[in-house]
């Protein structure tokens, strides 16, 4: 299989008598039965992503894969991944509880994020998990505390920022001196030694993430020498660290990109490891986006079509607040005729959503003979689809379905609108 290809270009999405499948599942009649704007994933396409990882794990054995909740936290995806053996990187009690709910071994689960609350690190403690990485020296602060209230002992790893370039996208890019994320690399030693002073602070390693969709392997490189140098650093002061959490943040092919292989990028991290002298330390990686972001796909049935004098436009019924990333990001989502070979010529069109914001569209000038009451399909919408999606101008959330061979399970609902206003209430 090749690295990470797009839906179409995978084993798992394919099409058959000019119709798309998702495994033996035909979309027009999964969008038929369920309704849409809908997100449907393949069991076997996340299989085979995980497998991009058991292979790293085979090999170097001392490495834990902890799969980034934020990436897709549907509850029978997380235990999917915790069947296979993952870890689980979380940043909130929310997605503690979903991991645990999910089945995760709390032994596998990290904490990241910059803004832990006092209930999300007591439940975080109470679960016992595997350790916290702190984000600043506030932060270690409230841990010791909370962590002698409960009488508990708290593993921490420091997030560092390295200050490495992971050319992507500036708002998804947090290895930067000015992003919020981590404590300055260079102030890391005088941290770890204060943490040493704490009660309660047991030290278990460094971690660090530079951001997303890095498609490059040089920016992991360049970041593994510097936890090495910082390494020898902690080492000359007698801090010896029990694993290095190099995060995550490899990329897709949404288009044409052609990402580094996960198992090439820790080729060249262990290899530096070793050089070093720091063989036998656990490697932890933070993957969300190269598990998940090819495993799914949004499907939208054409509204109207609508041409204009600038432009043509396909009005679908899914949104910015479905897959907001072309907004948020200028995300490019290759996008699918569910039935390929109509008679009606193609035109150039825009794919947007019905919400009140020009900023609303999926897709940009595609190629597609489109017409109401056809089905289309966003592509790569497996990573930072359903999880970032909101449910503006009151649209309920897109359900959600899991596909294994010729099996559709419904793995979330679609919400209705009595649940959206639940939780809502009139005062005069
Ligand atoms: C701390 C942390 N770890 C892991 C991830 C997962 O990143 P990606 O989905 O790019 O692999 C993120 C999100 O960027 C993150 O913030
Ligand atoms: N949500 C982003 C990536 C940032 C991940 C969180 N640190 C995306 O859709 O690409």
């Amino acid at each position: 299989m090749n690295t990470l290809p797009t839906p179409v270009g995978s084993p798992f999405f394919h099409y058959q008598d000019n119709q798309l499948f998702v495994e033996n599942c035909s979309v027009n009649d999964i969008a038929k039965e369920f309704g849409t704007p809908l997100y449907v994933y393949s069991k076997a396409a996340l299989k085979a992503h995980w497998q991009l990882y058991q292979q790293i794990i085979d090999t170097y054995k001392k490495v834990l894969v902890c799969y980034a909740v934020k990436a897709n936290s549907n509850l029978a995806i997380l235990h999917q991944f915790a069947q296979l053996g993952s870890g689980f990187d979380i940043v909130s009690g929310g997605e503690l509880a979903r991991a645990l709910k999910a089945g995760a071994d709390p032994q596998k689960i990290i904490f990241s994020g910059v803004g832990k609350q006092t209930w999300e690190i007591e439940a975080a403690l109470n679960a016992g998990i595997k350790c916290f990485n702190i984000e600043s020296i506030p932060e270690l602060d409230l841990l010791a505390m909370v962590a002698q209230q409960l009488n508990k002992t708290a593993a921490i790893s420091l997030r560092v920022n390295p200050d490495v370039d992971a050319k992507t996208h500036p708002y998804i890019s947090t290895g930067l001196k000015e992003n919020k994320f981590g404590v300055d690399i260079n102030v890391a030693v005088s941290i770890y030694k204060k943490a040493q002073s704490l009660a309660n602070i047991e030290i278990v390693g460094v971690d660090c993430h530079i951001g997303s969709q890095i498609t490059k392997i040089s920016p992991f490189a360049d970041t593994a020498d510097k936890l090495i140098a910082l390494l020898d650093a902690l080492k000359a002061e007698g801090i010896v660290l029990k694993h290095v959490d190099i995060g995550g943040g490899l990329g897709i092919t949404y288009t044409d990109e052609r990402p580094a292989k996960p198992v090439e990028m820790v080729n060249i991290v262990m290899q530096k490891l070793i050089q070093a002298g720091y063989g036998d330390v656990e490697l932890i990686l933070e993957p969300g986006r190269s598990l998940v972001g090819n495993i799914g796909i949004l499907v939208a049935q054409v509204q109207f079509v609508k041409d204009t004098e600038a432009k043509n436009f396909a009005i679908v019924d899914a949104a910015m607040n479905d897959l907001i990333r072309p907004t948020l990001y200028d995300a490019y989502h290759g996008v699918l005729a569910v039935q390929e070979g109509k008679d009606k010529a193609k035109q150039t069109v825009d794919i947007v959503g019905p919400i009140c914001e020009s900023g609303d569209w999926l897709a940009k000038d595609r190629q597609l003979a489109v017409e109401r009451g056809d089905y289309l399909v966003i592509e790569s919408a497996g990573a930072y689809g359903f999880t970032m999606s909101s449910q503006y101008n009151t649209r309920p959330r897109a359900a959600e379905i899991l596909v294994d061979g010729d099996q559709c399970h419904v793995i979330r609902e679609r919400e209705t609108i009595e649940q959206l206003l639940a939780l809502e209430h009139i005062v005069d």
